[in-house]
């Protein structure tokens, strides 16, 4: 596990485009696992401003997200579809035929994760997974407890994670109680994983993630079983953390 320790939220951020646009750049053919939440919504408006100025090109990536709301229709604003729309897809050339998210609106549920699977394995796998992290140590929607060699799964969403994801809608009524997610197993079949950790309120969690101890109720920590992963963190971020040995400043 690399550590790249940065000053703040926009280094992350630049940190996180310069590593994702070396692996669009230079690959003949790439399948990016994408991620939602604030952390990466600066990342991508880098990718786009990229794009934009140096017409980096996405004709040759697929894409697919690591997870949906269920019951939300794709043009809720609360969906992950659209927020993968307005924050990147909507501005860069990914053909729409490679962009992939999970169904969270699928008649037969079970079907729908297993087909979210086989999709990803018909493309090869992922070869780049961005990945965020819950203040309980969720990735994707892995609650705590998921098993770490989960598939794409349904979850119940925790009541901490519905919490925190209330404030992009208008009540916590509103957040849906279920989500549709790639499995830890899932994740961890990702060639290479990039995890951006930033400000104070991830501090604790990436403290834990840091102690190196492999727990199934501190969903990250399955990260150590992976032997390609690099975390981009900021100072606040990284404020509970003694190991400036394994940090690139
Ligand atoms: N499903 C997403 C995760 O993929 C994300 O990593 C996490 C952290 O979000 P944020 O980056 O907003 O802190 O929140 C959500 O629950």
């Amino acid at each position: 596990m690399q550590i790249i320790r940065v000053e703040d939220y926009e280094d992350i951020s630049k940190k996180a485009t310069e590593i994702l646009l070396d692996r669009i750049r230079t690959a003949e053919k790439l399948v990016l696992g994408l991620a939602t939440g604030s952390t990466p919504v600066l990342t991508y408006q880098y990718l786009v401003k990229d794009h934009q100025e140096n017409q980096t090109s996405y004709q040759h990536v697929t894409s697919f997200n690591l997870d949906e709301y269920i019951g939300l229709p794709v043009e809720d604003p609360n969906s992950y579809h659209t927020f993968m729309d307005h924050h990147l897809f909507n501005h860069i050339d990914i053909p729409r035929e490679q962009i992939f998210l999970p169904n969270g609106l699928a008649d037969n549920q079970q079907q729908a994760c297993i087909d979210y699977e086989k999709q990803i394995q018909n493309h090869g796998g992922i070869d780049l997974q961005l990945l965020g992290i819950g203040s309980n140590g969720h990735i994707g929607f892995n609650e705590p407890g998921t098993p770490f060699d989960s598939a794409t799964h349904i979850v119940d969403l925790a009541e901490s994670t519905r919490k925190a994801n209330a404030r992009f809608f208008d009540s916590i009524e509103e957040v849906p109680k279920q989500a549709i997610t790639m499995g830890i197993g899932s994740i961890l079949r990702s060639k290479e994983i990039l995890l951006l950790v930033s400000g104070e309120k991830k501090s604790k969690a990436l403290a834990r993630l840091l102690e190196k101890q492999v727990d199934s109720q501190f969903p990250a920590s399955a990260l150590h079983h992976h032997a390609h992963v690099t975390i981009v963190a900021d100072k606040a971020a990284l404020q509970y953390t003694n190991e400036k040995s394994s940090v690139t400043q």
